[in-house]
């Protein structure tokens, strides 16, 4: 049977740490950083917008776990995201699952699932 794509990406343990290391490589990247450092004045809602980001992979991976966050028009709406906003946050997240030794196929996966995505974050 093929493990699905939530156990290849680490289970809780290993998306948590992805979307850590993911929030970080944000922050280090001057093209989209102004859009994630006001945050770290905000712990409190950092820890809950990573909480919602692990929760909402984790479900959209396979995991039987419940997201609890906004829809992702609601989340992104007035934000005015860009296309290449949107491409710096999709290469910032392959980059991380590269670092972690993430397989191709499921790489691939994540591409896709972000992919899927784009229509409802961009241009809101
Ligand atoms: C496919 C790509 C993306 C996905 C799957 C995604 C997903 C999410 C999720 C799950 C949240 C948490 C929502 C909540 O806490 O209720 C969030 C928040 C946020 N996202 Fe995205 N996002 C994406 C792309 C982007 C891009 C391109 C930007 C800007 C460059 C961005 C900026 C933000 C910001 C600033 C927040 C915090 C909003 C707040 O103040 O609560 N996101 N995103």
């Amino acid at each position: 049977m093929t493990t699905i794509l939530y156990e290849r990406l680490g289970g809780a343990d290993g998306i948590t740490a992805i979307v850590e290391a993911v929030v970080e490589a944000h922050m280090s990247n001057p093209s989209i950083s102004g859009r994630f450092l006001p945050y770290r004045e905000q712990p409190e809602k950092l820890a809950g917008i990573k909480k919602h980001t692990v929760d909402f992979f984790s479900a959209g991976s396979g995991a039987a776990v419940a997201y609890t966050g906004r829809d992702m028009v609601s989340t992104h709406t007035g934000m005015h995201i860009t296309a290449a906003e949107y491409m710096y946050v999709v290469d910032d997240i392959l980059a991380v699952l590269t670092k972690r030794q993430i397989d191709d196929v499921s790489k691939n996966e994540v591409l896709a699932i972000l992919w899927s995505l784009k229509g409802l974050i961009i241009d809101k």
